[in-house]
Order: C-alpha cells, then sequence, then structure tokens
C-alpha cells in the first residue's frame, strides 16, 4: 500500500495549541492535538534504520534500581529528510516565542527562576517561523553567526525504547544545548516510565512530567532527568538534541552528511 505524501505545513499550522503551552520549572510542556501522522511518519522511517550501525542498548545515569536495564536507541539522523529537521526547528521557534509572550524575554531573575534561555534565544532567532522573536541579548556572544548556525546545523534524533525494567538514571544531556522530547506511543501500553526532572542533581526537590501521546517536552540539556523503570509493556520517546558544531560526529553518533540542513 502507497503510503500518503506528507504535508509537514499542516503541522506548522494546526498541530498544536500553544495557548496550552506551560512553563515549569525545569521544562516546557506542549501538548499535540493531533499527532497520528506525523509519530506513524517518524516510526515507519525508523524502520528502514534497524540495522547495527543504526541502534543500539543503551544506559546510563545515576541509578538505583535493582535489576534494571536502559532503552534501546534507533539513530534516525540518516532516515528522516530535512523537512523533519525543520519541523523541529519549528517546534522549537515556537516554543521560544510562546514562553517570550507569556514571560517576556528572559530578565536576570527569571532565567535564574526557570531555564538558562538565552541560548535558546540566540538559537530561535534565526528560525524563520519564529517571526515574533525580536530582541536578542547578544552581549554575551563573540561568534554570534556561526554559534547560531553550529548549534542548527548539529541535532541528533534518536527513537528511544524502554521495556523490561528499562529506564535511564539522573543525568544531564550532556553534549545537548537544549533537548526536545515527544511522547511517540500511548502512556496506557506501559506502566511506568515516568519521565522526571530537578534542577541539578542534588536538587531535592523533583517535577514528574505528565506526558501524554504526542506531546512535546523541551528542557535546557543541562537540567537533570531520570526515566523511571517501566514495568509493563513499551515506552516510545522520541529525543532531539541540539548541539555544538561537531561534536556529535567527533563521538561517532551521527555522520556530518546528516547535518546539512537545506532550508530551500
Ligand atoms: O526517555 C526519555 O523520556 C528521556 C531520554 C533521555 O533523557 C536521554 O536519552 O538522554
Ligand atoms: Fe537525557
Amino acid at each position: 500500500k502507497q503510503m500518503k505524501a506528507y504535508n509537514y505545513s499542516s503541522f506548522y499550522n494546526n498541530n498544536f495549541d500553544w495557548s496550552q503551552m506551560r512553563i515549569f520549572s525545569n521544562y516546557i510542556h506542549i501538548k499535540n492535538i493531533n499527532s497520528q501522522n506525523f509519530l506513524h511518519q517518524i516510526t515507519s522511517n525508523a524502520a528502514k534504520c534497524t540495522d547495527r550501525t543504526h541502534s543500539e542498548h543503551r544506559s546510563f545515569g545515576a541509578s538505583g534500581y535493582k535489576n534494571s536495564s536502559g532503552h534501546d536507541v534507533t539513530f534516525l539522523n540518516d532516515c528522516v529528510d530535512d523537512r523533519v529537521h525543520n519541523y523541529f526547528h519549528y517546534l522549537l521557534g515556537n516554543a521560544f516565542s510562546t514562553f517570550q509572550s507569556k514571560r517576556g524575554l528572559s530578565t536576570s531573575a527569571s532565567k535564574k527562576k526557570y531555564i538558562k534561555w538565552d541560548k535558546l534565544a540566540q538559537f530561535i532567532l534565526n528560525n524563520p517561523m519564529a517571526t515574533r522573536v525580536e530582541i536578542l541579548p547578544t552581549d554575551k556572544v563573540t561568534n554570534f553567526d556561526q554559534e547560531i548556525k553550529d548549534w542548527q546545523r548539529d541535532n541528533t534524533i534518536e527513537l528511544l525504547s524502554y521495556e523490561k525494567r528499562g529506564h535511564i538514571g539522573w543525568h544531564i544531556d550532556s553534549d545537548s544545548n537544549v533537548t526536545i522530547a515527544i511522547l511517540v506511543n500511548n502512556p496506557r501500553e506501559f506502566i511506568g516510565g515516568e519521565l522526571e526532572f530537578r534542577t541539578s542533581e542534588k536538587d531535592s526537590v523533583v517535577e514528574r512530567a505528565k506526558f501524554e501521546e504526542g506531546d512535546v517536552l523541551i528542557w535546557n540539556a543541562n537540567t537533570a532527568h531520570q526515566v523511571l523503570p517501566v514495568i509493563r509493556g513499551t515506552r516510545k520517546v522520541l529525543v532531539v538534541e541540539f548541539w555544538n558544531l561537531g561534536r556529535s560526529w567527533q563521538v561517532g553518533r551521527v555522520g556530518p552528511q546528516d547535518h546539512i540542513l537545506q532550508t530551500s
């Protein structure tokens, strides 16, 4: 059966109710209204990349759980086209615009209280979709243009699958600047697997995300987070990380050819 040609512009217009975007201390939560097509597209793309070079089992983070394991990861950079990359830029762009209109551009107080948004702001500003962002705290940026370019190009797209006590302990996404996660399957299909955040690994206040199918979470990669063990069923998450130039090639996570963004 032939798959229907996929129209991303309909995502841009219809998919998210930005008024429902919520800003928590450690992450942003965006409700997805109709993600079925997009998620189906991504998971069928993933089916092209299940060979050894694209997938592995990973386990990391500080774990206090016995008999637990990590997750299976499929690296999708090779298997999705530029529209998918652009889609994530769109997401980030609108998240920032919405953030800005809800909070005002980061003052030093809000920066402390919420997330370090200056990096994100700089990134977003080069996104043509983020037309509402006008001001820019450039004072601390030495090579702004290059930094922006690097950030936009260097992202990783990973499909994660947790089962049989799969979990990830407390960690930060050390190579990433900003991380996006989308829950791919219905939370009724698994038990456990809660995603929790705290500002640092010493912070005693833990925020547990309410993560529904198709929802998007965005966090500063320096924010500590963990995934509790999946007790039953399978939990699937799409994770996009925005890295600095060259880092992901150096560690062999994805190849340089995967990073070229064609905006035409
Ligand atoms: O599975 C998740 O929700 C988050 C995964 C994660 O934190 C990571 O891959 O670094
Ligand atoms: Fe992480």
